[in-house]
């Protein structure tokens, strides 16, 4: 047992401690978004979540799970508390997403890279679950051990063929300050080591690993996430190392669509929408383009759990799968239409120390970085003490 106060201490956007209550009641908070499901009890869908712990990853379990009842297995990748700090954010939140799921859908915290977390996995389900019906894969990592080779892959943010220079929003002791960064361009080698980490490799791996055990269901379907984004971003995101591996995620989906079509099933990327994650407030110039996006759009920014209900929506056949013609979901067109990204452009080149706090909503994007730990959360006393040490809920 260990209950103390917990408070906000870090660099940046990353802190060293994580609130207990807190990452419990944003996992309430979103499973209380959710609208109930169309599909009648007692057909619930087996799935299969990578990347359940954060952002869009429990969007899609949580989504997944209030909506339409899913059994079956989420894998993630969190840090156990230690005598000095809490446990990381999302294993308190895997905490609170197990008991609002109930003994039919369990968490692996295990590295989803390797084979012996697929094997792990795979065991679960063939005992448990059966054939997964759905797989929603949503990994964001620095690095991957290719199991083949043992070489352990590092992904950069970088541009690629030239320098680029971006904006950027940073925080000086809670002040918003506009800072210019400069990355150099991608060696060919720091593009494929991204490309290893963040491409499709691991999808396809996990999909190999299920059909060799039987555990694809016929009419599987499969989709894993992507981004596009803005031009403003596109010099370091989408035309960049990530935007290579993303590319390659994209490929990677039409070549698995054209092996699961032959037993009726689909895959698929899901073009989602910008959201502060700990992965993108990692990405130069991104922190700066989500405060102006949500100050240009306010409360009809879509939010991740929305989102995911859409996207299970047309995994489960409740709505039509509808792709564009690249083989991708498009949950991101509030972003990308014209009229948000012509007022966000204005909004950026005008955006300075001196007039940031009036262009984008500052205190929205400090506080969901907050939220990310479970600090800020409406209905949390953050001066009792909480118990800090939460079991890892179990497997079997
Ligand atoms: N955040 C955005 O704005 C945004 C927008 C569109 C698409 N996406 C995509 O969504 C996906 C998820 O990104 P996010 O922003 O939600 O990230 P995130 O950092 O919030 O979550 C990443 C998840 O991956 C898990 N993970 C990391 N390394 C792992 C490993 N080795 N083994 C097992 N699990 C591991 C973490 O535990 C966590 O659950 C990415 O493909 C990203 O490109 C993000």
């Amino acid at each position: 047992m260990n209950a103390r106060v917990v408070s906000p201490a870090g660099k940046g956007f990353v802190f060293l401690d994580a609130h207990p209550a807190g990452c419990a009641a944003t996992v309430d908070r979103m499973w209380r978004d959710v609208p109930a499901g169309p599909v009648p009890a007692g057909s619930r869908p087996t799935a299969l979540v990578v990347g359940c712990s954060a952002g869009y990853g429990l969007a899609a379990t949580i989504a997944g799970l209030a909506r339409y009842g899913i059994r079956g297995v989420g894998v993630c990748l969190e840090k156990p508390p230690t005598p000095r700090r809490t446990a990381t954010a999302g294993w308190y939140r895997v905490a609170a997403t197990a008991e609002l799921a109930g003994d039919d859908f369990v968490f692996v915290n295990g590295d989803a890279f390797s084979d012996q977390t697929k094997e792990q996995v795979t065991k679960l389900l063939a005992e448990r679950f059966g054939p997964v019906d759905h797989l929603i894969y949503s990994v964001a990592a620095p690095r991957r051990t290719d199991p083949d080779t043992g070489e352990t892959y590092a992904s950069v943010l970088k541009p690629l063929g030239a320098v680029h220079t971006t904006k950027t929003l940073v925080f000086d002791d809670g002040i918003p300050v506009v800072k210019t960064v400069t990355s150099e361009p991608a060696t060919e080698e720091e593009t494929a080591q991204t490309v290893a980490v963040m491409g499709g490799a691991d999808w396809r791996r996990w999909l190999r690993h299920l059909s060799a055990a039987d555990l694809l269901a016929d009419g599987v379907t499969t989709a894993a996430l992507t981004y596009i984004g803005s031009p403003l971003t596109s010099g370091i995101y989408r035309a960049g190392t990530i935007g290579a591996a993303k590319a390659d995620l994209e490929a990677t989906a039409r070549e698995l669509h054209a092996q699961l079509a032959a037993r009726g099933g689909r895959a698929v990327t899901s073009v989602n929408g910008a959201a502060v994650t700990q992965s993108s407030t990692a990405i130069p110039g991104i922190a700066l383009y989500v405060g102006l996006l949500r100050a240009v759009l306010g409360g009809a920014m879509v939010s991740p759990t929305a989102q995911l209900v859409q996207l299970w929506d047309q995994l489960v056949g409740a709505a039509e799968l509808t792709t564009d013609d690249a083989a991708r979901v498009r949950l991101d067109t509030w972003e990308l239409e014209p009229t948000v990204q012509a007022a966000i452009g204005e909004r950026w080149r005008d955006a300075t120390s001196e007039t940031i706090a009036g262009l984008a909503d500052v205190d929205w994007f400090a506080g969901e970085v907050r939220r990310l730990y479970g600090f800020d959360v409406p209905g949390v006393d953050y001066s009792l003490p909480v118990e800090t040490e939460i079991p890892w809920p179990a497997t079997s």
